[in-house]
């Protein structure tokens, strides 16, 4: 007996029961910036003309609300290098409350200045902005980029267009660690959310990350020392579990793929700038949209993909920093897949 073709809007539900809401769309590769934990500084990037144009990143979008996407996020490298980058956010602004509860980003704020006010004019509610040090000197050596004046300006005008930010930051043995009190703090005071992440093994970067990796659940202790944290039923559709610090009237979050495990919940999919699927941040399985949307017949080819894709998607990733020289889970910078 034939299986019947997949249906054009069938959900999005993989193998494990888990419905995908969430896109996370690399707009491009490209970035201003060099993290040393992210990427080398002589990153290869990819030929312009592999990468989807904004109408087709438009178009793959909608397909993705149409199966049960209710939030996107724009993400990179960095997304606002793109020159068309407000066209999308103003053209993917429209199905706001038509299909899609939330569209946001992830900047590493360098433009923001800029462009926040566009942003926040084309239905941005809320923007993530990373900022790993407040010391410029720390922030130039991370970054390879002498540029933290212009992320606090840009975080400035974010918050000035009524754009509602989060912050969010790499956890660095001797990098940050001392830092992290007074960086919450800093965030906290500024009336901003903060979220603090595990550094990932994904992609060769120039160094051990062995060398930097910061286990959450000693800094959470660090913090219990100092503050009142208590637990918080706060969800924001990723990754984050959050406290709430009496002493700060703030909301911390912890990203902890290392030592808290939470593919258990897993809701999302990423797409690459190429129109690539990966349905892990940690696995090497992904279907191409691309040849998909650029074929005779996108809808048939499209529906294909999608349920390959949920059939595909694997249980939880298996990242592990615990040697030096460990090599990477996947040999993909976060850049590629947005993170
Ligand atoms: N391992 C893993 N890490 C993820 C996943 N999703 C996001 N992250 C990491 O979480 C960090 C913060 O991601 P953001 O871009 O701020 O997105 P988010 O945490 O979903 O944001 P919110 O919508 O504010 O919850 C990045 O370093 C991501 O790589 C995931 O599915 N798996
Ligand atoms: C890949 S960046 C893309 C968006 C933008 N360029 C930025 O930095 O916000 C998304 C997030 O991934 C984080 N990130 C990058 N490489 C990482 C790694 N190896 N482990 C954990 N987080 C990482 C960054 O700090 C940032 O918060
Ligand atoms: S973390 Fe973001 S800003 Fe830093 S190098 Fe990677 S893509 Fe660029
Ligand atoms: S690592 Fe993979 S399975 Fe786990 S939460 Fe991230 S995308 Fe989902």
């Amino acid at each position: 007996m034939n299986a019947s073709p997949p249906s054009a809007d069938a959900p999005l539900i993989d193998r494990f029961a888990r419905r995908i809401t969430y896109l996370r769309l690399s707009v491009t590769d490209r970035c201003d910036l060099r993290c040393a934990y992210c990427m080398p500084e002589r990153m290869e990037f990819l030929p312009k003309a592999e990468v989807l144009s904004l109408e087709e990143l438009h178009r793959l979008s909608l397909h993705f609300i149409a199966r049960g996407v209710r939030k996107i996020r724009l993400t990179g490298g960095e997304p606002l290098v793109r020159r068309d980058m407000v066209d999308l956010v103003r053209a993917l602004g429209r199905k706001l409350g038509d299909g899609l509860d939330e569209l946001t980003m992830t900047t590493n704020g360098t433009r923001l200045a800029e462009f926040a006010g566009d942003l926040a004019a084309a239905g941005l509610r809320r923007i993530n902005v990373s900022l790993d040090t407040l010391d410029r000197e720390a922030f130039a050596r991370l970054s390879r980029r002498d540029v933290l004046p212009q992320v606090l300006e840009g975080i400035a005008a974010a918050r000035e267009a009524g754009l509602r930010v989060k912050i969010n930051a790499v956890a660095l043995k001797g990098i940050n660690e001392d830092e992290i009190p007074s960086l919450v703090e800093w965030a906290h005071g500024q009336g901003h959310d903060m979220t603090l992440i595990e550094v990932m093994p994904l992609g060769e970067v120039e160094g051990d990350r062995f060398d930097h990796y910061l286990p959450l659940d000693a800094v959470r202790r660090n913090l219990e020392s100092r503050w009142t944290l208590t637990a918080s039923d706060a969800r924001s559709g990723g990754p984050a579990r959050y406290v709430d610090i009496a002493e700060t009237g703030g909301r911390l979050g912890f990203i902890t793929p290392l030592t808290g495990n939470f593919c258990d919940g897993c809701n999302r999919v990423r797409v690459t700038a190429t129109g690539q699927l990966y349905m892990c941040l940690g696995g090497e399985g992904r279907v191409d949209l691309r040849a998909a949307l650029r074929s005779d017949d996108p809808d048939g080819a499209l529906a294909e993909c999608f349920a390959r894709a949920m059939g595909e998607k694997q249980e939880r990733h298996s990242f592990v920093i615990d040697r030096p020289g460990g090599v990477p889970a996947v040999s993909r910078h976060m850049s590629t897949t947005g993170g």
